[in-house]
């Protein structure tokens, strides 16, 4: 089961500090949206609007064409998973686990059980004697096993190592073919996650960027990379994101499409073109608009 959002002009303010601007935008239903932005753009802030967490100073947000807000109903389809502060918590993993099962109508405890033994998640403990990464493996576990409709996943991998990070993207991805739902996921590990993102929310500032399939991306940009002198003559007064060179041979990201006359030109002296990184991208997009 999966459920789509709406933001509907959505402002959210602290005192007179506006966290989000009036934004509007849709997460269709079945995808997974990446959600990037710079430290203190609003991130959590707007996925804790989704979650009902809070309430919207101005605007409305809409899981499936109802408001969220204090609507149980629609509630219950939102998981939303953040780095909790567990230093007070003395209940054992697998007590959290089973609280969880009860609240979420679409939990799936076999499914908890494979991912517990896939991340090797010590249950026994009491959750606050768990290692910082073990307590991310034990939110990651709650938050996938939900199969909640929406399932949000806010800086999810904190703590967590390379292994069990990689263990964590593989479930996303076998999980959404098996049972597809929403998945909104916010991360500053942009080149390591970007692969899973169907749909990508740049968030800045409190306003939306940039959204945009993951797929039409690389229609912003494109690297040119090939002998350093040639790249040089060839990308002069070409809007330049990011270049790197080792030896002789130099890559330059460019800003904006090439047409097809300028590709050939490329290739016709033994440049290569490859797409942009939604990485480079964003840290364009953000220093530009900063
Ligand atoms: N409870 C609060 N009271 C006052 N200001 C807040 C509160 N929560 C967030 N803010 C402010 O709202 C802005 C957005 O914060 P938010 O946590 O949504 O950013 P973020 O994109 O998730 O950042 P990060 O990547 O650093 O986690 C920041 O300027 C932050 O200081």
């Amino acid at each position: 089961m999966a459920a789509s959002v709406q933001l509907n002009h959505v402002t959210l303010k602290f005192k007179k500090f506006e966290a989000l601007k009036d934004v509007t935008l849709t997460l269709e239903a079945g995808k997974i949206h990446g959600l990037i932005g710079r430290n203190g753009a609003g991130k959590t802030s707007l996925l804790s609007l989704i979650a009902a967490f809070r309430e919207p100073t101005a605007g409305e947000v809409f899981v499936d064409g109802s408001p969220v807000f204090e609507n149980p109903e629609k509630m219950e389809q939102v998981a939303f998973v953040y780095d909790k502060d567990y230093k007070e918590e003395t209940e054992k993993a697998k007590k959290l686990i089973a609280l969880a099962s009860h609240y979420r109508p679409h939990f799936d405890m076999g499914y908890a059980e494979q991912l517990i033994e896939r991340f090797k998640l010590p249950v026994n403990k009491p959750v606050n004697k768990l290692s910082k990464g073990m307590q991310s493996a034990l939110n990651v576990v709650i938050g996938l096993a939900s199969r909640a409709p929406i399932t949000i996943f806010d800086e999810a991998y904190l703590g967590m190592d390379a292994p069990s990070r990689e263990i964590f993207y593989k479930e996303i991805l076998q999980d959404q073919e098996d049972h597809p739902r929403t998945f909104i996921l916010s991360t500053h590990l942009v080149s390591e996650m970007d692969y899973l993102f169907d749909n990508v929310v740049i968030i800045d500032q409190g306003t939306v960027l940039l959204h945009e399939p993951y797929e039409t991306i690389e229609a912003h940009g494109v690297s040119v990379t090939g002998a350093a002198q040639e790249v040089d003559i060839f990308t002069a007064g070409m809007k330049q994101l990011n270049e790197q060179q080792l030896g002789g041979t130099k890559s330059v990201m460019i800003y904006g499409n090439l047409g097809d006359a300028k590709r050939q030109e490329a290739r016709a002296q033994g440049l290569e073109i490859g797409p942009v990184s939604l990485q480079d991208l964003f840290i364009h997009l953000t220093e530009e608009a900063n």
